[in-house]
C-alpha cells in the first residue's frame, strides 16, 4: 500500500534521488544536499511542532509500505513572504481611450509586487516517472490538504501554488531568454538557486521598478506569459480539481501561473468528514477513499478501501497498520 508520511533527515538519500530526477527549473527541489538535509531538518521539526508558522515547511513523502521504495515527495509551507519577500509580476489590465479619435486600447502591463505576503504555499509535488498516471500524484497532492485540514489554524486562510513556467525540451526558456534576463544577467539557474537559497534582495536590487507592457515583448515571450510547463499539466489539474483558479500573478523568471484557494474552500480541507475508527477483518465496499491521521505530528495519509458507516470508519488492520492508528482513533476520510 503506498503511503504518504512525513520527511526527516533519514529520507536525504532519496529526496535527492527526486531532486536529480525532477532536473533544473524545479526551485525548491534543488539538486544540493546541503540545502536538501537542511529542509528535511526544519520538515521534523515542523512536524513536531517545534517552528512557527513563519518557517515550518512540511514536506511529505510518497513511500511504498511494501517495498520501502521512495517514490514521490510533495510539500506545505505554513506561510511565504514574512522572512523574505514572495515576488511576482501581477498581470495588469490599463484601457486607455480618445473619445475625440474614437479609439480604445486595452494594454497589458506585467508589475513587480509582493502580495502574498503570510499566505501559505503548496508545492514540491514530483512523482517517479513509472508511478504516474495510476492515483499515486493525486493521492500524495490530496494528502496535503488532508495535513492542513488536520490542523487548519497552523496554516494561512488563502492557500497558492506555483506552476512552472514554459520551457523547451532543449531548456530553452522564452520568458526568461526575452524578458527576465534583460534584469537578471546570470544564468536561470543560478537565478534559480539563489531565490531559493538567499533574502533574494538581489531581486530587489535588479527587478523592473516600471510596468513593462506585454505588445511590446517579442511573441515567443508573450505567448507563455501565464501558461504552464507542458509536464506541469497534470499538476495543474489536480489543482483545478480542489478548486484553485489563476490569480492574476506570474512567476518574475518564467512566467508560469500562480494558483489560489481559500484554505476552507479547498475540496479536499471542506469535504473530509472526521470518523472513528473501527478496525474489522473485512470491510465490503467498491471504491477507496483518501484516508488520514487527524494529527500533523503523527500524519499519514492512504487511499484505501473504508466503509463509512454513521460516525464510523470501519477498515481493515493493514489499512490502520498503514496509518499506524488504534481501534477508536480519530480519522478523516474524503470519499
Ligand atoms: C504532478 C504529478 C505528481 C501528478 O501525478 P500524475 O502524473 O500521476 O497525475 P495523473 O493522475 O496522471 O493526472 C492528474 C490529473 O491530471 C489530468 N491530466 C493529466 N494530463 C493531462 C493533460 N495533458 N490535460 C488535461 N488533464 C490532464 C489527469 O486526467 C488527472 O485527473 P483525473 O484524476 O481527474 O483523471 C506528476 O505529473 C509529476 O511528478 N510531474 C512532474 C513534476 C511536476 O511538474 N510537478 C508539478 C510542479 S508544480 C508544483 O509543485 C506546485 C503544484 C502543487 O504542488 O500542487
Amino acid at each position: 500500500m503506498l503511503v504518504v508520511r512525513p520527511a526527516g533527515p533519514a529520507d536525504l538519500h532519496h529526496l535527492l534521488e527526486l531532486a536529480i530526477l525532477s532536473g533544473p527549473g524545479f526551485t525548491s527541489l534543488p539538486e544540493d544536499a546541503d540545502v536538501l538535509s537542511d529542509r528535511l531538518e526544519v520538515s521534523a521539526a515542523s512536524f513536531a511542532g517545534r517552528l512557527g508558522p513563519e518557517a515550518a515547511w512540511y514536506t511529505l513523502m510518497l513511500e511504498d509500505g511494501d517495498t520501502g521504495d521512495i517514490d514521490g515527495v510533495g510539500s506545505v509551507k505554513a506561510t511565504v513572504g514574512l522572512n523574505r519577500p514572495f515576488f511576482s509580476f501581477r498581470v495588469v489590465n490599463n484601457t486607455v481611450q480618445s473619445p475625440s479619435l474614437n479609439v480604445k486600447l486595452n494594454h497589458q502591463t506585467l508589475v513587480l509586487v509582493n502580495e502574498c505576503t503570510g499566505w501559505t504555499e503548496v508545492g514540491s509535488l514530483f512523482l517517479k516517472a513509472d508511478r504516474r498516471k495510476g492515483g499515486a500524484g493525486r493521492l500524495l497532492s490530496q494528502s496535503r490538504y488532508m495535513l492542513i485540514g488536520a490542523q487548519p489554524d497552523l496554516f494561512a486562510d488563502n492557500v497558492l501554488a506555483e506552476l512552472r513556467g514554459v520551457f523547451t525540451p532543449d531548456g530553452y526558456c522564452p520568458f526568461w531568454d526575452h524578458v527576465a534576463h534583460k534584469f537578471f544577467p546570470m544564468d536561470f539557474d543560478d537565478a534559480d538557486r539563489m531565490t531559493g537559497s538567499t533574502d533574494k534582495q538581489f531581486i530587489l536590487d535588479l527587478a523592473p521598478r516600471h510596468p513593462i507592457y506585454i505588445d511590446l515583448l517579442p511573441e515567443p515571450a508573450r505567448a507563455v506569459i501565464g501558461k504552464v510547463h507542458p509536464q506541469g499539466v497534470p499538476a495543474m489539474a489536480l489543482l483545478e480539481s480542489e478548486g484553485f483558479r489563476p490569480n492574476g500573478l506570474v512567476d518574475i523568471f518564467d512566467a508560469g501561473p500562480t494558483v489560489a484557494c481559500g484554505r476552507d474552500n479547498i475540496r479536499t480541507v471542506r469535504d473530509a468528514r472526521v470518523l472513528t475508527a473501527r478496525i474489522e477483518k473485512e470491510v465490503e465496499v467498491d471504491l477507496p477513499s483518501l484516508v488520514s491521521t487527524d494529527s500533523v505530528a503523527a500524519f499519514r495519509a492512504v487511499r484505501a478501501r473504508v466503509l463509512v458507516d454513521g460516525d464510523l470508519a470501519r477498515m481493515t488492520p493493514d489499512v490502520a497498520a498503514a496509518l499506524k492508528i488504534k481501534d477508536g482513533a480519530v480519522v478523516r476520510v474524503k470519499s
